[in-house]
């Protein structure tokens, strides 16, 4: 058993019939920051989530999470782990203070001041029905009952979607607040690569059940440049060029964005009769959506 890893998968599949979610997934995640999970729909993120949670069962491989097999967890495991999903699953005819109340019965490590202090971002009152809260207001609830519990482990599923940016903002300060001490590891997937360039110390790429990267966001992010280009006539076959995620042509000008290419790169475009060129940094969203998109669309040759 590994403690330093909060979540270890060894050749992690789950097949759905003839469908792979996830292939052969080796993952490890280690304890403390904040960890976000990205990848294109169906890329197989709920799945991993469900297997981790003890909900699903692998098709071959394992996986452990906070040093335990997924599949055995008991009510004192499961109690050291927190978990929101989209949902905001609650008992709507209950009562905040209702809900409350039973969620601080049943944790022994429940934090109350911690609790208020994350409730406190939203107009939440104690005598409303949970039926009567916004979606936001039962996000930002689902978060505060999560983190009051005081697990070791928080895992998030698109716990920000269909929020506003008001409601967003005040979920992500709360998630930042309870992160401060470090003492609570956060795994989190979402297709919002504004909230992950905010939030998230580490990147973790998913690609069609398979893992494709983990780094630090702005580590990913460099990796990735952006190269404007004036080429006289069609340019180099987009089939020879060095690190392509994609190309365009737009007012006679080839706007490149690519993977690991240095300076060298612009010496490949001169090398292809380039006049002018420019070199450009890309945020987290154009970053990682061009990596993905590579495999969705290969670039039509020239
Ligand atoms: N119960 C199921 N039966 C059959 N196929 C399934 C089932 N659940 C998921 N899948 C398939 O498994 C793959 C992974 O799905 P999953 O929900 O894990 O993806 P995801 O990364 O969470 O996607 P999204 O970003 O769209 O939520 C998809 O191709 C999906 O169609």
């Amino acid at each position: 058993m590994t403690t330093d890893f909060v979540i270890e998968t060894r050749a992690l599949s789950k097949r759905y019939g003839g469908k792979f979610a996830l292939r052969s997934l080796d993952l490890q995640v280690p304890r403390g920051h904040i960890h976000a999970i990205v990848g294109a729909n169906g890329a197989g993120k709920s799945t991993l989530f469900r297997i981790l949670l003890g909900f699903l069962a692998p098709s071959a491989g394992e996986a452990r999470i906070l040093g335990r097999d997924s599949q055995r967890l008991t009510p004192d495991d499961r109690g050291r782990i927190g978990f929101v999903n989209e949902e905001h699953t609650l008992p709507a005819w209950m009562r905040v203070h209702e809900v409350t109340a039973a969620q601080r019965r049943l944790y022994p490590r429940w934090k109350q001041p911690l609790f208020e202090e994350v409730l406190g971002h939203y107009h939440v009152l104690p005598t409303q029905k949970i039926s009567e809260l916004s979606r936001g207001e039962r996000a930002g609830l689902n978060l505060a009952l999560a983190l009051a519990q005081g697990p070791e482990l928080l895992v998030l599923d698109e716990p920000t979607l269909g929020l506003d940016v008001v409601a967003k903002r005040a979920f992500l300060e709360a998630l930042m607040y309870s992160n401060t001490g470090d003492d609570c590891t956060v795994i989190y997937c979402s297709h919002q690569m504004d909230e992950i360039e905010r939030v998230a110390d580490n990147l973790i790429i998913l690609e069609q059940g398979e893992l494709r990267t983990t780094s630090a966001p702005d580590e990913f992010v460099a990796r990735v440049t952006y190269w404007v280009a004036d080429i006289p006539f069609k340019g180099p076959d987009p089939r020879n060029v060095p690190g392509l995620l994609q190309v365009q042509r737009i007012d006679g000008l080839h706007h490149y964005l690519v993977l690991d290419q240095g300076e060298g790169f612009a010496d490949f475009l001169r090398a292809h009769g380039a006049r002018s060129i420019n070199a450009m940094p890309v945020g987290l969203d154009r970053a990682v959506n061009g990596f993905l998109a590579k495999n969705h669309a290969a670039p039509a040759a020239a």
